[in-house]
């Protein structure tokens, strides 16, 4: 393995960037508030499941796992993938740290990417799911009169055809300029999976692990003193805060025989991302000694802020419900180390690119209490994330 530091100049981000586009296996993962900045190409080794992952001599694994493993989906789409990369850099503040096998020769890979003169690209079609708004009534009829079954968190998804197909590239600077959320790509061959969460699924560094419940949401609004307004009604909404607090006691609960010291508070603060307000409860504790990463991220994933509660009838549920599989959409998607550190976060706000098709996806927390009209329009609001940065790039 080769390390070696060099300086973050423009040309060489853009031939990174490129790269992204170009090699068959990808990745780009940073942090909110740019805490940590990773890119990996090339495939040592890879798995189409985290539960495979045992054999832990890789200094870095990356990718992502789906949302519901148990929900297959067809070959064309994609699905979990993790890798061991080839190249691995970190990129801290003007300085990118690279780590290679030593079979490259980073200099001409570096340079080993082709520049395609860009044609302006045009949205053709847009098509979405139209009796969502139904199904959405009789979920709210069946948790109305359902025992068991407690939240749904119901999802939607959208189509947009185009006359080019979309790349990283074109999307590079609106996507790294979102510094409030993890801005992730993975790309498998000719799909690209692309996010802009704010939620993060667990952060592993030192023995100590960190993690937030993330559920109850707003729209945003321009004027600073209504959304002062919009964040107490957050705050007071009775049907948020139960829905925030089933997620809470979930990651509390599944934590609980992992770790020692757990801290939260049992009054959520508000988390505003570029469109939305969401209720937002930090957790952290001290993992057990011989719990690795890895266990962690099994034991929360999917949090209740993706599947609902108990968890395995939503899941049961959504299987026959939802009109698509997720996917990646919902799933948990980051890197970790074998010195068991790492980080994943929630793949929500985001989408697929497969060339000339995007599909979106956005998912809307129903309880019995729900207007379904007004979990149509939080899914509106959701999707807004990855279809206003779509439209700016078009329109250029
Ligand atoms: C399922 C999504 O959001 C989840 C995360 C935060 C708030 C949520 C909510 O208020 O419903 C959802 O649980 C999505 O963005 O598609």
């Amino acid at each position: 393995m080769k390390s070696f530091t060099i300086d973050a100049q423009p040309d060489t981000i853009n031939q990174l960037v490129q790269h992204l586009d170009q090699d068959e296996n990808s990745f780009f993962f940073a942090s909110p508030n740019n805490q940590i900045k990773i890119f990996a190409f090339g495939c040592q080794k890879s798995w189409s499941n985290w539960q495979d992952i045992d054999n832990f001599h890789y200094p870095l694994i990356v990718g992502g796992q789906d949302f519901d493993t148990d929900r297959s989906i067809t070959p064309s789409q994609m699905s979990s993938y993790w890798f061991a990369p080839q190249i691995s850099i970190t990129w801290e503040n003007d300085q990118l740290k690279v780590k290679s096998i030593d079979a490259i020769n980073w200099g001409s890979w570096l340079a080993s990417v082709h520049t395609n003169t860009e044609i302006k690209n045009q949205i053709l079609s847009v098509s979405d799911e139209s009796d969502w708004l139904e199904r959405a009534n009789q979920l709210i009829d069946i948790l109305k009169n359902d025992q068991e079954l407690k939240k749904v968190v119901f999802g939607r998804q959208r189509l947009i055809a185009l006359s080019e197909p979309m790349t990283i590239r074109q999307l590079w600077t609106r996507l790294i300029e979102q510094e409030q959320s993890y801005r992730i790509v993975l790309k498998q061959k000719q799909h690209y999976f692309v996010s802009l969460t704010p939620e993060r699924l667990l952060s592993v560094e030192d023995g100590q692990v960190q993690t937030a419940a993330l559920a109850g949401t707003a729209a945003r609004n321009d004027d600073y003193q209504d959304e002062q307004k919009i964040a107490d009604r957050l705050l007071k909404s009775s049907k948020d805060r139960q829905e925030h607090d089933y997620v809470t006691q979930h990651i509390v609960n599944r934590l609980a025989p992992l770790v020692v010291q757990c801290h939260y508070s049992t009054t959520p603060r508000i988390l505003f991302t570029s469109q939305l307000l969401h209720l937002y409860t930090p957790i952290q504790a001290t993992i057990l000694p011989r719990v690795n990463f890895l266990t962690l991220a099994q034991a929360l994933h999917p949090t209740p802020a993706l599947a609902g509660l108990p968890q395995q009838s939503a899941l049961a549920y959504l299987r026959v419900h939802e009109r698509e599989p997720r996917g990646l959409f919902g799933g948990a998607l980051g890197y970790f180390t074998n010195k068991n550190q790492g980080e994943l976060a929630v793949g929500i706000r985001s989408m697929v690119i497969s060339g000339r098709q995007i599909q979106l996806f956005a998912g809307a927390g129903i309880l019995a209490q729900s207007q379904a009209q007004s979990e149509w329009q939080e899914t509106q609001a959701k999707f807004l994330t990855m279809e206003s940065m779509i439209h700016e790039v078009i329109s250029k």
